[in-house]
């Protein structure tokens, strides 16, 4: 039988799709899927959060149609596929597969995982778009252990083209293989892990950088700006790792690494003593128009004093929570 250009491109067989979580990322994947021609459910618990994410997409889109980038009736039938409601049931009974991106608690996803198992067809495929958390440790919750996996997006996810495809230690090769022809069918690149890894590639090796920036800063080997440059002149990044993570927040990077500590148990893994003392000091980064660097109203920077050399500066201990 001859593939028609339909054909291949439903090769994974996955149709309909229901994303879980209408925030940042989920609002995002949904989008791309439906782009992508499946039919999509995205369900949110908070009514705010989809009224949100319709909003954000639409501009979005609109963006796009004026650049032409994306014609308009496309945009129109990727629309009318995205459904966006907050009825779990009613996305569930037809899903091929799931790709939840609620909230970063593991309580939360376990609880979700454990009812999408109930709720959705046995041949369904429950991925997770986790930054952290192993697949192993939400297939726990489920009789499917075989067909859950993550697929972790990169934000924006309507942009950004890879997607990692990380196996627990029970997913079936079928469940792999399905996934990424199906990330591949999104447009997207897939990049397969051989096993499961807490923070997976990326983020993984983003983090090893932050952290040997921080450890050269902090012993004093170069300032703020010349480890900033170096990583962008010689290892060609767009931005420094100080700058990146002023544009990110610190308090997300401190959280970040809490976590990893409370995970591992390493001393190793605590946020470094300068960026604790930002945190603590409430210089989060570009947000809070300082962090690394300190921000002018023209959007010029330069170093900030480091909270410790600032007798002046409140050093409170309080942490976000
Ligand atoms: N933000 C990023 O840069 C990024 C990148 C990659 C992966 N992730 C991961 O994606 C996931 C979502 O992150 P985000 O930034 O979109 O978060 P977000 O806070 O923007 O959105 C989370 C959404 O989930 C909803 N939600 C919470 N509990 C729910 C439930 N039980 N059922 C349905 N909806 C529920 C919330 O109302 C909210 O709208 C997290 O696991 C995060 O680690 C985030």
């Amino acid at each position: 039988m001859s593939t028609t250009p339909l054909d291949s491109a439903t090769a994974s067989g996955v149709h309909d799709v229901l994303v879980v979580g209408g925030g940042a990322m989920g609002s995002q994947i949904a989008m791309v899927c439906a782009l992508a021609g499946r039919t999509v459910h995205l369900v949110d618990t908070e009514p705010a959060s989809l009224v949100r994410a319709e909003g954000q997409l639409r501009a979005r889109l609109a963006s796009r149609v004026e650049k032409g980038r994306l014609r308009t009736e496309d945009r129109d039938a990727a629309f009318a596929r995205l459904h966006l409601g907050t009825d779990l049931e009613a996305g569930a009974g037809r899903a091929d597969l799931v790709i939840e991106a609620v909230v970063e608690k593991i309580d939360v996803k376990t609880e979700l995982f454990a009812r999408l198992d109930r709720i959705t067809p046995e041949r369904t495929i429950l991925t997770s778009n986790s930054s952290s958390f192993v697949p192993s440790r939400l297939a726990a919750a489920t009789r499917r252990p075989d067909r859950v996996c993550n697929l972790h997006f990169f934000n924006p996810a309507l942009v950004m083209a890879c997607v990692e495809v990380v196996p627990g230690e029970a997913t079936s090769p079928a469940t792999l293989e399905t996934a990424t022809a199906f990330t591949r069918e999104l447009g997207k690149e897939p990049v397969l892990l051989s096993r499961e890894i807490n923070g997976f590639l990326a983020n993984r090796i983003l983090n090893a950088v932050r952290d040997e920036a921080v450890h050269l800063y902090e012993g004093g080997y170069a300032s703020l700006e010349a480890i900033d440059l170096a990583c962008r002149t010689a290892l060609g990044h767009p931005q420094g790792p100080f700058e990146l993570q002023d544009l990110t927040g610190l308090d997300i990077a401190w959280f970040t690494k809490t976590a990893r500590y409370a995970e591992t148990g390493d001393p190793a893994d605590l946020p470094s003593t300068s960026l604790d003392a930002r945190v603590a000091a409430g210089h989060l980064g570009r947000k809070t128009g300082r962090g690394w660097y300190q921000y002018a109203a023209d959007g010029t920077k330069q170093p900030a004093p480091d909270p410790i050399d600032e007798p002046s500066t409140p050093v409170t201990g309080d942490r976000p929570r």
